[in-house]
C-alpha cells in the first residue's frame, strides 16, 4: 500500500533532552493510524513536528515524497484542546473558515454539515459557550471544509460522549475512504481499537512497534496484557 506521510530517524531535543530518537514510520493513504503511547512519550511533539508547527533537529519528512516544508498545506493538526475563536459563534466560524480557504459552499451544504454534526442547537451559540465535545466537532467540521490530505488528531476522542463518538467515526471513516489519512495520538488501546486501522506504540520517544494490525489485538484475550507485553517487549509476534 503506498504511503502519505513517511518519518524518517526524526530526532527532537527540548533543551538539551532527547525527547524523540531517530523515529521512522509510514502513514498509508485510506488509513486511520493509532499513535498509541503513555502520557509524556512523545506523541503531541510528533504530532506537532508531522504539521510543520515545530520543526525536528534532524531526520526527513515526506508527504508524497515531497518534504513537509514544501506540502504543508496538505496536513491539519487538531490539537487536544482545538484552537478556536471563542468569540464568534459556531456559524460566524463557518463562514470565517471559508472566507479564509476562499471556499464556496451552498447554504443546503453548510445546513446538511451541521446536522450530520449534530450540531443543529450548538451552531447560532458563542463559541466559548460550547462543551468540549461540541468544539471538538466544530472543529473537525471546519477543519475538513478544506479537505487535508492527513489530518492530524490530538486526543481527539476523549471529551466526546459514545453517541457523538459513532457519529465522529462514521465521519472520519468516510474522509480516509476517500483516500486521505489519519493520525491519531491516544493512550487508550481502546479508543486504537475502536477507530483504527493499525497502531503505531511510541514509549519514551522511541518506536516500539509498528504497522500492528488492530484485528490482530481484538483477536487478543487480554488487552491490557498484550499493551504491557509488547512494551516491555515481552511480545515476539
Ligand atoms: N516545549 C517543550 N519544552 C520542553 N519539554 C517539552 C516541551 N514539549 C514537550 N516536552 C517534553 O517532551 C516529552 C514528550 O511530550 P509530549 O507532549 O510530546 O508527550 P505526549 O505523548 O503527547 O504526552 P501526553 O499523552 O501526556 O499528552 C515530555 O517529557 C514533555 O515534558
Amino acid at each position: 500500500m503506498s504511503s502519505l506521510m513517511k518519518f524518517e530517524e526524526v530526532c527532537k531535543n527540548f533543551e538539551q533532552k532527547r525527547i524523540l530518537n531517530k523515529i521512522s514510520f509510514e502513514i498509508p493513504k485510506g488509513k486511520i493510524v493509532a499513535f498509541l503511547g503513555q502520557n509524556g512519550a512523545g506523541k503531541t511533539t510528533t504530532l506537532k513536528i508531522a504539521s510543520g508547527l515545530i520543526t525536528a533537529d534532524s531526520g526527513r519528512i515526506t508527504i508524497d515524497n515531497v518534504p513537509l516544508v514544501s506540502s504543508k498545506e496538505n496536513v491539519t493538526f487538531i490539537p487536544d484542546y482545538p484552537f478556536l475563536y471563542e468569540e464568534l459563534t459556531g456559524l460566524e466560524y463557518i463562514t470565517f473558515t471559508l472566507d479564509i480557504f476562499n471556499l464556496t459552499y451552498s447554504k443546503e451544504q453548510i445546513v446538511e454539515l451541521i446536522e450530520k454534526y449534530d450540531l443543529k442547537s450548538e451552531i447560532g451559540k458563542k463559541i466559548s459557550s460550547l462543551s468540549l465535545g461540541n468544539k471538538k466537532k466544530l472543529s473537525l467540521l471546519t477543519t475538513l471544509l478544506n479537505s487535508p490530505k492527513l489530518l492530524l488528531l490530538d486526543e481527539f476522542i476523549s471529551g466526546i460522549d459514545p453517541i457523538n463518538m459513532i457519529k465522529v467515526k462514521t465521519i472520519l471513516k468516510e474522509y480516509v475512504r476517500q483516500g486521505n489519512s489519519i493520525l491519531l495520538s491516544t493512550h487508550q488501546l481502546e479508543v486504537a481499537q475502536a477507530f483504527c486501522d493499525s497502531i503505531i506504540l511510541i514509549n519514551n520517544g522511541e518506536i516500539m512497534r509498528k504497522d500492528i494490525e488492530v484485528s490482530s489485538i481484538l483477536e487478543a484475550s487480554n488487552l491490557e496484557e498484550y499493551f504491557i507485553l509488547t512494551l516491555t517487549g515481552g511480545d515476539d509476534k
